[in-house]
């Protein structure tokens, strides 16, 4: 192969000004079919993913003229590593190639148009996004709270039930013909972490991690006891999955009124007054580029607000779930959501520019290294900023609260809110791939997949159906977006383990001084500090491995649990105090009445 490492280097820019071009066009067209589900932009969006994968297949091929492995410049041989690493473009049948985009198109399709029909009424349909959103956020009547959970399963993952069996197929076969052989498609998923022990690591945190969840469960579990009656919830069982303010359990902070530690403290859901004062959508995104700006960061460009779409169309169908788009051209970025005035999009919001904040600041690195220090790092910029947003004296500073009490009590409450969207998620977040990487490689079958997706869910979330699973019919994991959608999920895992790392190194920084929790970055001397160590982690992209990226933020390598535990200390040793006499964890073989 040829050695000759100037000729590799014209090689890459060569590269790079083509794979810009065609991502672009890919990106548009997968934009345009999100943003408008139609037959025609469907097509057009498969004809342009099959066109970057020939693309992708033929750079691979010239790539692999060259003897890269043994070049010096270490930058030059991870260039050449990331451009020979194909995924599911490495398949070399073209039929099966558009079988797989197509699969994925249509099941982009059922949940993004998935609606639950009223039982007396099939022409009162409501949609996931707000309507049962609502429904799970804010009903308190038991049956209610089991149509709209049950009502979404069956319009959604059992229509997903037949076609995800072919898809993981597809995805193995392709993935098998990567250079690297993958044994299967959750093994390619993995190495993108570059880390020998990977699975390791996360039993390892996941392990640390359990007390504290047990803990808020059995705290949580007594509050629901107290609301819904002991003949529906048992002291020592799990708990029915619907009674947890969202459609998944993987966030209680629509609950959070009924497990308020102290009533009567300024209230802490600021949504109220965000209505009340007339927010608009507009301004809550202003509000979070604001931040950015504060923070030293790069403000969204103009087309950001030009191109994005902020809000659900009234006459054409979307996908809902929030994302951010990077077109790969140094200026067009955007997000696409379905934003409703709440405090729950007000830090989603957060999240999405979190990710365009990374694409703005490693624009200038070529094309495979246009990624997050590992995909954990990319979910968790814009939650990291969020944390210092979410504190009660940020909310004042921008008007969402009035007074701010400053004692434990109040100090628990925030805890506690904090806990019901962090700590609650952790089981959530470890799960979803566990069950996905035993389906890839084939430990769950078909005929298997609901009963083992409910094994997991009962085992570390703690939480069993209101109903009983039709194991024939009922795909649950096919209601959760990242499923039918084929997003990855160990990433939101990591990025709620290291966004505490990044949080505390930063107040540090800051010259913040006090109990973690009540950092706020923007509010520190030495912001300014804060801001720049964020940016030069930003700009590294995927350029070194992401243990490199850690060290700059944090000084040190490893992932820890060290930095979440002590930012939730204070509300452990109160749950501690308040589950005296209460059973931690659950008898698995309890159900509820059905
Ligand atoms: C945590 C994850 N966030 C996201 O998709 O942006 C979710 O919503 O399930
Ligand atoms: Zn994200």
């Amino acid at each position: 192969g040829i050695t000759d490492e100037q000729q590799a280097w014209d090689f890459i820019w060569d590269y790079n000004d083509k794979a810009e071009s065609v991502s672009y066009r890919s990106v548009v067209a997968a934009w345009n079919y999100n943003t408008d589900l139609t037959p025609e932009n469907s097509q057009k969006q498969v004809e342009a993913s099959l066109a970057a994968a020939q693309f992708d297949k033929e750079v691979a091929q010239n790539a692999s003229r060259f003897d890269w492995q043994n070049f010096n410049n270490a930058t030059l041989k991870r260039l050449f590593d990331k451009i020979t690493g194909l995924g599911t473009a490495a398949q070399t049948d073209q039929a099966k190639l558009e079988e797989l985009n197509n699969i994925l198109s249509e099941m982009d399709n059922i949940y993004s148009t998935g609606k639950a029909c009223e039982y007396d009424d099939s022409s009162n349909c409501l949609a996931l996004n707000p309507d049962l959103y609502d429904c799970l956020a804010s009903e308190r009547d038991y049956d209610r709270l089991r149509f709209c959970w049950e009502g979404w399963r069956d319009a959604v993952g059992r229509k997903l039930k037949d076609k995800y069996p072919r898809f993981v197929e597809l995805s193995n076969d392709a993935v098998s013909q990567d250079a690297q052989n993958w044994e299967d498609t959750g093994a390619y998923w993995r190495s993108w972490y570059e880390t020998a022990d990977f699975q390791e690591q996360l039993e390892n945190l996941y392990n640390q991690l359990s007390p504290l969840y047990n803990n808020l469960h059995a705290y949580v579990r007594k509050k629901l006891r107290e609301q819904y009656g002991q003949d529906k919830i048992s002291a020592t069982g799990p708990i029915p999955a619907h009674l947890l303010g969202n459609m998944w359990s993987q966030s209680w902070i629509n609950i959070y009124d009924l497990v308020e530690p102290y009533p009567g403290k300024t209230s802490l859901d600021v949504t109220p007054k965000m209505q009340a004062d007339g927010w608009t959508v507009d301004r809550m995104f202003r509000t979070s580029d604001d931040f950015f700006k504060d923070m030293g960061q790069v403000e969204m460009p103009q087309n950001f607000w030009d191109n994005s779409m902020f809000v659900k169309p009234a006459d054409r169908e979307v996908v809902c779930h929030a994302s951010a788009w990077d077109f790969y051209n140094a200026h067009d970025v955007r997000v696409k959501m379905c934003t409703n005035i709440n405090m729950d999009d007000l830090v989603t919001i957060h999240h999405e520019m979190g990710h365009i904040e990374y694409y703005l600041q490693y624009k200038h690195q070529p094309v495979p290294f246009r990624r997050g220090g590992n995909p954990g790092f990319h979910e968790a910029v814009g939650d990291l900023l969020a944390l210092s947003v979410s504190t009660p004296t940020h909310l004042q500073t921008i008007g969402l609260l009035d007074t701010v009490d400053d004692d434990n009590e109040a100090d628990i409450n925030f805890l506690m809110s904090m806990a019901l969207d962090k700590i609650s998620f952790l089981p959530f977040g470890y799960l979803m791939d566990q069950w996905r990487w035993g389906v890839f490689n084939g430990s769950i079958t078909p005929a298997t997949y609901n009963q083992e997706w409910w094994k997991l869910r009962t085992r570390y979330q703690g939480i069993v159906p209101p109903i009983p699973r039709n194991g024939a019919k009922d795909f649950d994991p096919g209601s959760k977006f990242h499923i039918p959608g084929n997003t990855p999920y160990i990433r939101y895992f990591v990025s709620f383990i290291v966004q505490f790392q990044f949080h505390k190194a930063l107040c540090d920084t800051s010259g913040h001084t006090g109990p973690l929790h009540k950092c706020d970055i923007s509010a520190g001397p030495n912001k300014a500090a804060a801001g720049e160590k964020l940016a030069r982690m930003l700009q590294m992209g995927s350029s070194q491995e992401w243990p490199d990226a850690m060290e700059v933020m944090t000084g040190q390598k490893d992932m820890s649990a060290q930095a979440i535990v002590d930012y939730f200390q204070p509300l452990i040793t109160w749950l501690e105090q308040q589950n005296q006499g209460e059973t931690l964890g659950w008898d698995e073989s309890w159900t509820p009445r059905y």
